[in-house]
């Protein structure tokens, strides 16, 4: 049975990285997605965007909606604080089960919980059976239509408190206008643009910041 792309992803940095480092995980993820087989991880450039963004918040409970192989987990992880966790959603377990792998030779797993469903689904249980309060960081990088319902969703279940950052990726490629056009407009949220480029191409991309209000 021949491979997928998240296999041979998963292969090269279990042949190519070093176990336990990070740094060499996400570096050889890159070099693979922009030599050999392009995918959809958010990459060095939106990584670097991502990074400053985390170690801004400095979170101790942050949210990821949309694993695949677990790049962003990895990325977010290796900058949390002792104590601090991140927990990242999938509900492809294929793609679950290539991301433990990949969290698990970074080194992170300790710091990440993944979860295996439907956003919709894991999200209202964040507070009783995962025992969270509220979120300091969420990073949105799962279907582009889903991120509106799900902002939406955090509010009703009381996740998001005062200075909640969210961090949403491909807001123009493959872009999210209704996001866009419901975070930019809503009052309760104060709005930061930051452009870039799609991973591993020279077509733009950018990402949006969201701070919650209250
Ligand atoms: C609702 C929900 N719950 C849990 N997991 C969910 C979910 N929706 C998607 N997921 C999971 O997240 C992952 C999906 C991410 C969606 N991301 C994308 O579709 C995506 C697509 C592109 C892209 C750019 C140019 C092109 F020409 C083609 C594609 C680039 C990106 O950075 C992306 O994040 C995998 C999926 O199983
Ligand atoms: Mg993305």
């Amino acid at each position: 049975m021949n491979q997928t792309k998240e296999q041979r992803i998963l292969n090269f940095v279990l042949q190519n990285a070093v176990r336990g480092d990070p740094c060499s995980v996400l570096d050889t993820i890159d070099k693979y997605c922009s030599q050999k087989e392009w995918a959809m991880n958010v990459g060095d450039e939106k990584g670097l965007i991502l990074d400053k963004t985390v170690e801004e918040v400095n979170p101790s409970v942050a949210l990821e909606l949309g694993t695949y192989c677990g790049y962003s987990a990895v990325r977010i992880a290796r900058l949390l604080k002792a104590g601090a966790y991140l927990l990242t959603v999938e509900f492809n377990p294929e793609f679950a089960a290539i991301a433990k792998q990949m969290i698990e030779f970074a080194g992170v797993q300790d710091k990440v919980k993944l979860l295996e469903g439907p956003s919709e689904e894991i999200i209202p249980q964040l507070k009783k059976k995962y025992e969270v309060d509220t979120l300091d960081f969420v990073f949105l990088d799962h279907w582009k239509d889903r991120y509106t319902p799900d902002t939406i969703l955090l509010q009703e279940c009381n996740l998001l408190r005062k200075g909640s950052v969210l961090l949403a990726d491909n807001i123009i490629f493959p872009g999210a206008p209704e996001f866009l056009n419901y975070i930019r407009n809503n009052p309760h949220f104060q709005c930061t643009n930051y452009p870039s480029h799609l991973e591993y191409m020279k077509v733009g991309d950018a990402m949006e910041k969201a701070v919650f209000l209250g």
